[in-house]
Parts: structure tokens; sequence; C-alpha cells
């Protein structure tokens, strides 16, 4: 069979493979991109996107019950399930364009709705056709992981495929899993009106520092989301329409089932084997350059252990440097994440235990909490600090916000950890006033609090004052 050539092959049309698609069509590269599903992946069809419109649609409800602490007569909203959904399902379509495979065909790119599958070390195979290239990127993301709990195999449950479309609004949503998942939906539907159960093997939010995890966690406790922690769903089963766990000795009813406990990488049916591309039980094997053990393919995102949708975008640039220019290109940079709830929650670099871990006593931590800062007080949202881990000398390991708007409010420490900055840049800088950005100048000026007790400095500031007087 005669083969197509190109110079770029991309399996997987979501939040990496386009946009190492895009970048290597404008380069002037012949790209074919291999897409079995929807166009956009993951992240704008069944994650990031439904799952942020859904939020928003969640925040304006709860805006409505609290309005009260602003002199404003709070109401219980009304939800209309059905119009929620239909705002989830613009917002797809809203932003699917940009996605699509009329936008990659205007590029340039050749786009094949099929899945494709490695037949040798340089050739895929889709729809009965073969596919050579000079390199192959790999970005077939991943999908939910499923645990073996007795009886879930039976019983009607929903993931992030599902959940999305789902018609009507859960009464009482259970939730298995306290991961990223599981807490942002779980607090959604608590606005929306559902009661929510969330059950978790471990702890809640375990990537993140416990101290911040904490604001977040008190708060959903406050508006009634139910977490049990450290236990195990031991059997699934359901009944007259329900769904019943049972966990640690006693059962748990609810009207439907979410279950959000990690996930899988989409290795199976790559042919990867008959491509000499070694993969672990965590995805496609790569080293810092993100190159599979077949030097023709890259892998990127999900597929290699990625989580986040910039996490993708970051590896779709490092792997596009590399495979057109031969620069040595590493995957070096601090990939910040940050969990929706609200408030949000938002890590780059270091927490304090892993900075402790790594650097002994010589770390500082500063702290500057939202109860001192203006805009927050006017705006009556106090919850949560920011928190900084440095060096003893100023060298910034990693920041940590819990707040409104943490997302947001994280982006000058990404830049700071990524310019290397030292604490004494942010501590220097001008910001509007009042921000919440203020915050984290306050927590950057507290490193040098502590040079107000140094001695030396107090002997020359002694002799300054008697010189000048
Ligand atoms: C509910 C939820 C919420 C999320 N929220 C966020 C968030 O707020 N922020 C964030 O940064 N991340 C978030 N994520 C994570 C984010 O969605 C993923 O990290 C991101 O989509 C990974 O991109 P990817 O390119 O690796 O994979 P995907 O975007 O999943 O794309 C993989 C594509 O490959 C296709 N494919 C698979 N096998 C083949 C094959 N053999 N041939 C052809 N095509 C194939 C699939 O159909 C899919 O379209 C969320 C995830 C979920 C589930
Ligand atoms: N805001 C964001 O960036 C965002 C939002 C949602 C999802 N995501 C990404 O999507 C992916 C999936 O998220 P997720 O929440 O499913 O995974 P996760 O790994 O974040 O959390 C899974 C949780 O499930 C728990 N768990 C596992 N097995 C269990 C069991 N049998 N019973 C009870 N609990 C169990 C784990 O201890 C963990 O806390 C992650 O990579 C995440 O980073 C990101």
């Amino acid at each position: 069979m005669r083969a197509r050539h190109f110079d770029i092959a991309v399996i997987g049309a979501g939040s990496g493979g386009l946009s190492a698609a895009a970048a290597a069509a404008q380069f002037g590269c012949r790209v074919v991109l291999f897409e079995a599903g929807d166009m956009g992946g993951d992240c704008l069809n069944t994650g990031c996107v439904p799952s942020k419109a859904l939020i928003a649609a969640a925040r304006q409800a709860q805006a409505m019950r609290t309005a009260a602490r602003f002199g404003i007569t709070p109401v219980a909203p009304t939800v209309d399930f059905a119009a929620v959904r239909a705002h989830v399902q613009r917002t797809i379509a809203t932003l699917a364009p940009h996605d699509s495979q009329q936008r990659f065909e205007a590029l340039g790119v050749s786009v094949i709705r099929a899945a494709a599958h490695f037949v040798n070390d340089r050739t895929v195979e889709a729809r009965g056709e073969h596919y050579t290239a000079r390199r192959f990127i790999i970005a077939t993301g991943s999908r939910p992981a499923i645990p073996p709990i007795p009886g879930l195999a039976e019983v009607p449950y929903l993931t992030n495929e599902t959940l999305f479309a789902s018609e009507t609004l859960p009464s009482h949503l259970l939730v298995i899993g306290g991961g990223a998942i599981g807490l942002e939906m779980a607090q959604a539907h608590r606005r929306l009106g559902s009661e929510v159960t969330v059950i978790e093997a471990a702890a809640p939010l375990a990537q993140d520092d416990p101290e911040l995890a904490a604001v977040v966690l008190g708060h959903l406790a406050r508006e009634g989301v139910g977490i049990i922690t450290s236990a195990a769903v031991s059997r699934v089963s359901s009944s007259g329409g329900g769904i019943t766990l049972e966990v640690g000795g006693r059962s748990i009813t609810g009207s439907h089932l979410l279950v959000a406990t990690g996930r899988r990488p989409n290795i199976e049916k790559l042919g990867l084997e008959a491509a000499g591309i070694a993969v672990t039980p965590r995805g496609i094997t790569v080293d810092r350059g993100l190159r599979t053990s077949n030097r023709r393919a890259y892998a990127i995102g999900d597929v290699a252990g990625g989580r986040f949708t910039h996490e993708a975008g970051y590896q779709a640039g490092i792997v596009i440097r590399s495979a057109l220019f031969g620069l040595p290109a590493r995957a070096t940079a601090a990939i910040p994440h940050v969990t929706y709830t609200d408030p949000e929650l938002a890590q780059v670099g270091l927490t304090e235990r892993q900075a402790r871990a790594a650097h002994g006593d010589g770390v500082r931590v500063l702290r500057a909490p939202f109860s001192g800062n203006d805009r927050a007080v006017t705006e009556a949202e106090v919850e949560g600090l920011v928190k900084v881990i440095t060096t003893r000398r100023g060298r910034i390991l990693g920041a940590g916000i819990a707040g409104a708007g943490a997302g947001d409010l994280i982006q000058p420490w990404v830049l700071a950890l990524q310019g290397r900055l030292k604490i004494s840049a942010l501590a220097s800088s001008v910001l509007p006033y009042p921000t919440r950005g203020e915050a984290s100048r306050r927590a950057a000026i507290g490193y040098f609090a502590g040079l107000a007790s140094n001695r030396l400095l107090r002997h020359v500031m002694g002799l300054v004052s008697r010189i000048i007087p």
C-alpha cells in the first residue's frame, strides 16, 4: 500500500495535539492530524470548558442566596437545569470553531477524522490508509480511571464524559473521589440545589498545601458539601432508582453517582509495540525533551502523564522546537495548577512540605491573609491567604493562594519563578490600589520584616542618624 508522506503527524486533536498541529502548520510544514472523536478533545467537550461553565452558573445561584451581606434581599434561586445545561452546551459551541476541522484545514493541516495506530516505527494507519512522517506527536489524552469496586459496573454511574449531557439535576449526587473534578463538581451541584456527598479514599486535594486546601474544604463544608475522607467504598448497588454505597460499615444512598478517581492514559489501541514505543501504566515513557523510545516520536499531554491543558500546550511548544528546528528543548517550566472551587486554590512551584523536603530548615514561609487586603474587605470575600516559600536568601521556591480569584492572582508568581526573580522584585513592585493582587506584594514584603531585628543593620542606621541628624 502506498503511504501519504508528511513532515509531522499528530495523533489526537485535543489541547496538546491542536497546539502542535497549528504551530507546525504555521511554520509551513506538511501536517496530518488524526482525531477519533470530537475536535477539541477532553478540555473543550467534556473537561475544562463545560465544568467551568457549570461552575459559573452555580456561582450566580450562590450570589443570589448570599446577597444579604451587601444589604440586598437574598432569594432562593429557581434553577432551570435544562437552561443551565443549554448554557454549558452553548459555551462549548461558542469555543468550538477555534478547535474545528475547518479552522485547521484553513491553516493547511490535513485532518483525518479517524483513529490512528502505528503499524511500524515510521507508519501509522487510519481508515485503512497508511501515513508516514518525519516526526510523530502522540497526544491521545486520557479517560476516566474506574476503580474495581464490587457492583460499580452494574449500576448507572456518571463520569466527566457523561455528566455534562445529563438532563436532570441530581437530588443527591454521590461523588467518589475528592480531587479536582470531584470537588469542583460537588460544589457546583450543591449550589445548583443538589445534596452532595463526596467519598475520598485518602485526603481531598492531597496535591496541594494542606493549609491552603483547608480554606477550600472549610468553605465547602459550610456550603453543605458532605466530604467523607479516608474512606473506602466497599460495594455499590442500585435499587428503586437510587444508588447505594457501602462506606466503612454504613450505607449512603443518592440519586446519581459521579466517579472522579483519576485518569488512565489512552495508550491501548495505538500499536505502540509495533512502533517500539515504551509505556508504563502511567502513560508513554518520555525523556525531558518529551521524546519516546522511538526517536521519531514524541508524546505530550495526558498520555505522557500530564494533567492540565496549559501543560499539554506548553509541551507542544517544546516538541515543535525540537522536531522542526532540531533545537535542544526540555520541559522544565514550573506548571501551575488551579482548582476552580470557590474560593479557588492555586499553586506554582514547591509547596511548603516539598520545599522543606528539598531544602530542610533553610526556607522562609511568607503569608498574607486576604482579611488584611482592602479590596477583599470591600467585597466581603476575606477568606484565604497568599503563601510564599523562599530560600533564606530570597529565592522564590513556590507560591500558593487560596481565595477568590486565586487562579488569576497566581500569575505574577508563575512569572517570578520562570524569570528567576527574587522576592525583592515582587516586594518593590508598584501595584494599583485597591486590588487583591496587593496581597502578593504584602506577602513578599514580609520577607524583609525580619531585617528590622538584624543587629548590623540597626547599628548602621544608628550611625547614619548620628551623622545626618
Ligand atoms: C472534568 C475535567 C475538567 C478539567 N478542567 C481543567 C481545567 O480547568 N484546567 C486544565 O488545565 N485542565 C483541566 N482538565 C484537564 C484537561 O482537560 C487535560 O489535561 C487536557 O485535555 C489534556 O490534553 P491532551 O491533548 O493530552 O488530551 P485530550 O484533550 O483529551 O485530547 C486527546 C484527543 O485524542 C483523541 N484520540 C485518542 N486516541 C486516538 C487515536 N488512536 N487516534 C486519533 N485520535 C485519538 C481523543 O479523541 C481526544 O480528542 C480537566 C479535565 C477534566 C476531565
Ligand atoms: N482545575 C483543573 O485544572 C482540573 C479540574 C478537573 C480535572 N483536572 C484534571 O483532570 C484529571 C482528573 O481529575 P480527578 O479529580 O479525577 O483526579 P485526581 O487525581 O485529581 O483526584 C482523584 C481522587 O480520587 C481519589 N480516589 C481514587 N480512587 C478512589 C476510590 N476508589 N475511592 C475514593 N476515592 C478515590 C484519589 O485519592 C484522589 O484524591 C486530573 O489530571 C486533574 O488534574 C484538572
